[in-house]
């Protein structure tokens, strides 16, 4: 048996296109684009090239990209008072401070300034205050494209056995909340749990967002099961040019035999990650502008 393939890549694009017709709309009633601000601080090369596909995929969504590079001594104080301009800017719909920070800034402390209405990464304290109460807000980009996925193959989602192994801000955290409001049954696994395989062995939709190349093996996997592969993980060049391959947290080529269906890295839940912070710009300009439309 062979798994179905999720294409991330291609439901991203469908997503896309639905942005980009809200984004048109709301140019023609407000007279000016939504905009989403993305701070990068340091030149981590990795990051640079996810900054530059954003500020890409803005453009040709129809919203404008304000892109702020600020070197990697860069002080807290500086930080939060770019963070507080960006705030009263009324150009500024969304605002993205990528992730991790260098070592000599509070990531919390920085994350705490950003103005909610415009925290499209989902992660100020009121926008995880919501995501745990169940109200409505926006969510992380990530945790919301990979259940878009899940929900798109398997419809309802309720009373499902669901393993999510990584409990970050980012990722872990947010996803498993999004499952237990779909009504899975949730299970959250970390650096600390006692045998992963049998954890995972339980698991109808897994999610893995560890960090760790290839490490999710095929005969950890239920057969039938949906996995979502969050990792990104760039393996030492060998063979394959100067690069080195992208590879996700599961190993594909084992697990793609038991499982039911999986997401391909790359073209799984990355480009669904930067489709999601479209979405959530154009959600949050809507609300500002006090626009109300339909259901992104
Ligand atoms: N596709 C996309 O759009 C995105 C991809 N990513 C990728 O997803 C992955 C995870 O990202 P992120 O959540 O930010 O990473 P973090 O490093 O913040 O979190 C990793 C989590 O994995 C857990 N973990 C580490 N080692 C093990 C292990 N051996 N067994 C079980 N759990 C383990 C950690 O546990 P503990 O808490 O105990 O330390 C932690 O909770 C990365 O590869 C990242 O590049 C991230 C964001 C978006
Ligand atoms: N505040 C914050 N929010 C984030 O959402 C955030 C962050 N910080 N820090 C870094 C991680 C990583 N991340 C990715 C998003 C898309 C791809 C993506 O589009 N990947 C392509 C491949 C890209 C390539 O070839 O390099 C794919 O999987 O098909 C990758 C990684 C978001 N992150």
């Amino acid at each position: 048996m062979s798994a179905e393939i999720i294409d991330g890549k291609d439901f991203a694009g469908g997503l896309r296109a639905r942005v980009a017709e809200a984004a048109a709309e709301f140019e023609g009633v407000t007279g000016r684009k939504a905009g989403l601000a993305v701070v990068l601080v340091g030149d981590d090369p990795a990051s640079q090239v996810y900054v530059r596909s954003k500020g890409k995929a803005t453009i040709e969504a129809g919203m404008a990209s304000f892109e702020h590079r600020l070197p990697a001594d860069t002080s807290q104080a500086d930080l939060i008072r770019l963070v507080g301009a960006l705030n009263t800017d009324p150009a500024v719909d969304g605002i993205l401070v990528q992730l991790p920070l260098p070592d000599h800034l509070d990531e919390h402390a920085v994350v705490e300034t950003i103005d909610p209405s415009k925290d499209v990464d989902g992660l100020t304290p009121i926008s995880t205050g919501r995501l745990a109460l169940g109200l409505p807000g926006l969510v992380p980009c990530t945790p919301l494209g990979s259940l878009m996925l899940l929900k798109d193959r398997l419809g309802s989602l309720s009373g499902l056995d669901a393993v999510v192994i990584g409990r970050s801000i980012l990722v872990g955290k947010p996803m498993a909340q999004l499952l237990l409001s779909e009504s899975c049954t949730v299970t959250i696994a970390h650096s600390r749990t006692r045998d992963l395989p049998a954890v995972v062995r339980r698991a109808d939709i897994v999610v893995a967002a560890v960090g760790r190349p290839e490490m999710i093996k095929g005969d950890w996997i239920k057969r039938g099961a949906t996995v979502i592969d969050v990792g990104i993980n760039r393996l030492p060049p060998e063979t394959e040019g100067a690069k080195g391959r992208l590879v996700g947290d599961v190993d594909f080529a084992s697990a793609s035999k038991v499982a039911d269906a999986i997401t391909p890295v790359p073209g799984g839940v990355g480009p669904m990650t930067i489709a999601c912070l479209l979405r959530n710009t154009m959600v949050a300009a809507q609300r500002r502008a006090n626009i109300h439309s339909k259901d992104l």
